[in-house]
């Protein structure tokens, strides 16, 4: 008799780099992706007993996720995992379920060229599609998307104790690179539309106010997109906040009226935060596995 037994698993091929070319006119559009697949359901004696029967194969996976850019194209990450799930779930009936994931790198027109590009967004795009039996879960984002502002910010009123060495200041600059991730209440979405809705609001977020703190800035980017988005009732964030220190050149008789610092790449603050509609419970367990984010 074993005393071990198996719980949580899943399987399958990480990080599939896929570019899909369209190319039905002289005018050629891309997409690039970086694509995870892997599966969930009744892999127990692949585990206890060496038995594949049921084991696609990892390769497969890879395969398959290849395939699918040909035969479903690739309209927007969320739409291809959406895909993907079906395929799994549907071709074989001991897939319940999985977790599928894509990462998009953005990339536009050299001088509006038919078919050179170069890689132009700065954030990376993320989607992560859990389906456990009926239900989908899909949580959508970016991350290192990087921004600064050079005053309406400040720190001040902040406890102070013999430790405490930072000067409160309400002119500084705020920094950081914006990750972020969002829980969609629907797959019904138009998922262009509105991850550019989404980054626009928070871009917005960013420099419509005097920021007291990265933690208030966070909660006025979240706030906006809860009011704003009907199919999202949550959204984290995780920022790093990347201090910009002012120099002491008044040591060699000059002075700095907050133009010349020194840029620390760490330690760095780390501001995480969660907002959810007022009234819907966070969602937990469709985080598992997302990592940096509280
Ligand atoms: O926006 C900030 N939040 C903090 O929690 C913090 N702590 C700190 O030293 N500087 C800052 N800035």
């Amino acid at each position: 008799m074993s005393t071990v037994k198996l719980t949580t698993n899943q399987y399958g091929k990480a990080e599939n780099r896929l570019m899909r070319v369209y190319r039905d006119t002289d005018r050629h559009e891309i997409r690039d992706l970086n694509v995870t697949s892997q599966l969930w359901g009744d892999f127990e004696t692949a585990h206890t007993e060496g038995d594949n029967e049921h084991v696609v194969a990892t390769d497969t996976q890879k395969n398959t996720v290849y395939a699918k850019a040909k035969e479903l194209g690739v309209s927007s990450p969320e739409q291809f995992l959406l895909g993907l799930a079906d395929h799994f779930t549907s071709s074989f009936d001991w897939v319940s379920g999985g977790r599928w994931e894509a990462e998009e790198f953005g990339w536009a027109r050299i001088n509006d060229h038919d078919h050179s590009f170069y890689r132009a967004a700065p954030e990376v795009r993320t989607a992560v599609l859990t389906r456990d039996g009926d239900t989908d879960t899909l949580i959508s984002g970016f991350r290192d998307l990087t921004v600064l502002k050079t005053t309406a910010s400040g720190f001040v009123g902040y406890p102070r104790d013999k430790y405490t060495t930072l000067p409160e200041t309400e002119d500084r600059i705020l920094a950081t690179d914006i990750a972020t991730r969002w829980v969609y209440n629907t797959t019904d979405v138009d998922f262009e539309a509105t991850y550019e809705k989404v980054k626009a609001i928070i871009l917005d977020a960013f420099t419509d106010h005097y920021s007291k703190a990265l933690q208030q800035t966070l909660y006025k980017m979240g706030e906006k997109v809860i009011e704003q988005v009907d199919e999202i009732d949550e959204i984290r964030f995780s920022c790093p906040n990347k201090h910009h220190f002012l120099y002491d050149i008044e040591r060699f008789g000059l002075e700095n009226p907050n133009e010349v610092f020194i840029v620390a790449d760490r330690p760095y603050g780390l501001i995480e935060a969660t907002f959810t509609r007022d009234g819907v419970e966070e969602s937990k367990d469709a985080w598992t596995h997302i990592k940096g984010f509280c």
